[in-house]
């Protein structure tokens, strides 16, 4: 499913209705139809609703949503907010079957407590005052009547393709916004939809069909979409009943420097339950005894070092490196002197597949240069969570979370990695653009250790050689599947081996 932008949707819209033909009051009718349905869905007896139109087409939405509850038995308490004069063509045909139905208040500005007592009424409320053709802050009589609409508690809040006062593209809020129960929005998800704070205005998120053309054409295409297992599910095959530990590719894992061992296990844990065949942990050789009574599955190889790594041992990975068909460092890295280097030299001859997490992303931010040392075309995957986006965009936590999209795109052009930008709705960012976001994911994951199990779920998928487009999206789709299935109770009391274990439900669920 796209994810789209305001003007992509406007060009799909415009291809359907000037390059088809399908005229667009016919789309206009069913997408006021669904709303409706939704509706009545949720409140299966007639109600009392109020509908706010303002003057463009989604407005126009809002005139065909009042006449199929109206045709249903409802009491419709219809307001234009805006000028009649003004109004959109396709809207203004909705707006005079209306007028023949029914009585239609005229929003000037003395007529609020008239619109107050309305609300008061108000089973359901629908905001089909703006949706993606807002521009700019809300006009002042728009304005307050979306502070009428938030101040009344009652009723059931539903927003026609977007909440009046929330961007289409970024989710910012233009003054304020109307807080939704549920948002029934049109042929594809809008970002505004999932970025905070219009992420949180929107409430429930519907997509309804209004018989929009899929897609166009190639200059046409969206390029971002909704992460979904139909389009991966099938890199991940049943297992053959010839297959041996060789057939599904061995990670290696690099990390776990004194005091963070746990980061290490836990990234090789995820990266077995993700189904690798092998997995070997290297550790600083000072680790290597305690890291041996920690692990039982994962092979341990010390690495030359007391407590960190030493930065000019790499006679050892000449002899074993072509062993790994993935490898993933970072997880309990820790900083050390020489770190730059080592780096550098590390990501330069590990000629596979590679993520960096954690620590090896802050030595990234120090010496950027460092990623032009990795041999083409193994492919480079970033996980960064916004502090070490921050770091590694050189501006504030802040600005990656208010331009979260942004923020992702740019460093994955800028560094021809995948970036996996991780937060709530995760963003999947690739060097030629497309963005992929995520939805699954649950407040369990805000511990310790969810981090370093997604790179160990990355590198797993990467070793058993499966596509860079589709194993990336597929760890962060199963990492926030496992995060929802891992609470059996409350999200609190969630940990990391609650999160292990449901990686294999989660794989079931998804891939078989
Ligand atoms: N395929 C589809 O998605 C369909 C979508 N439909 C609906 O059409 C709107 C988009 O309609 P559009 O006329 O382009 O814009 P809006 O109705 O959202 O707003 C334009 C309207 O609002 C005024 N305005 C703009 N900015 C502001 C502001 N900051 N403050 C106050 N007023 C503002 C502007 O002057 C216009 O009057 C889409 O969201 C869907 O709901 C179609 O109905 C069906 C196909
Ligand atoms: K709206």
């Amino acid at each position: 499913m796209y994810l789209v932008t305001a003007k992509e949707m406007r060009n799909l819209d415009r291809y359907t209705i000037d390059h088809l033909g399908v005229p667009g009051v016919v789309l206009m009718e069913n997408a006021g139809k669904a709303v409706a349905e939704e509706i009545m869905h949720r409140f299966p007896e007639p109600k009392t609703a109020v509908i706010l139109c303002g003057s463009g087409n989604n407005g126009g939405d809002g005139w065909v949503v009042a006449r199929h509850l109206q045709f249903r038995g409802w009491k419709v308490y219809l307001w234009l907010v805006g000028a009649v004069e003004k109004m959109a063509p396709d809207a203004r045909v909705f707006y005079e079957v209306c007028q023949r139905l029914t009585r239609i208040e005229i929003d000037p500005q003395q007529e609020r407590d008239q619109l107050r007592r309305h609300l008061e009424q108000a089973d359901v409320v629908v905001d089909a005052l703006l949706g993606t053709g807002a521009t700019g802050q809300l006009r002042p009589h728009i304005a307050e009547v979306v502070a009428l609409v938030n101040q009344q508690s009652k009723a059931f809040v539903v927003a026609v393709d977007l909440p009046t006062g929330v961007d289409a593209d970024t989710g910012g809020v233009l003054t304020e916004a109307v807080q939704a129960d549920l948002t029934v929005t049109f042929a594809f998800p809008k970002w505004g939809h999932y970025l905070r704070p219009g992420a949180d205005y929107s409430g429930e998120v519907k997509v309804a069909d209004i018989g929009l053309s899929p897609c166009a054409s190639p200059e046409l295409e969206p390029s971002a979409r909704i992460n979904l297992p139909s389009d991966w599910q099938h890199h991940l095959p049943p297992r053959s009943a010839w297959a041996h530990k060789g057939t599904h590719g061995h990670l290696l894992v690099v990390g776990g420097s004194r005091g963070m061992l746990g980061a290490a296990v836990m990234a090789g844990e995820a990266a077995y339950r993700t189904g690798a065949g092998l997995v070997t942990i290297t550790v600083p050789s000072s680790e290597q005894l305690p890291l041996s009574a920690k692990v039982t599955q994962q092979m341990v190889w010390s690495w030359p070092g007391e407590s960190t790594f030493s930065p000019d041992s790499w006679q050892m990975i000449e002899e074993r490196r072509t062993r790994f068909s993935a490898v993933a460092i970072g997880p309990g890295l820790g900083r050390f002197a020489g770190e730059a280097d080592w780096l550098g030299e590390l990501m330069k001859r590990m000629e596979v597949p590679m993520v960096l997490d954690a620590d090896a992303l802050n030595i990234l931010s120090d010496h950027p240069s460092l990623l032009q040392k990795r041999p083409s075309p193994f492919a480079t995957v970033l996980t960064p969570h916004p502090g070490e986006m921050a770091r590694l965009l050189a501006c504030s936590v802040a600005h990656v979370e208010s331009s979260r999209r942004q923020a992702a795109g740019e460093l994955a052009q800028k560094t021809g990695a995948v970036v996996v930008l991780k937060g709530r709705y995760t963003i999947v960012a690739f060097p030629d653009g497309k963005q992929i976001l995520n939805l699954t994911g649950s407040p369990a994951l805000a511990k310790g250790g969810a981090g370093d199990l997604l790179t160990g779920m990355i590198g797993s998928l990467l070793a058993q050689r499966i596509p860079l487009g589709a194993a990336v999206p597929m760890a962060v789709y199963l990492h926030g599947k496992a995060g929802e299935l891992a609470v059996s109770s409350v999200p609190h009391s969630v940990m990391f081996s609650d999160i292990l274990s449901a990686i294999g439900p989660a794989l079931r669920q998804c891939c078989q």
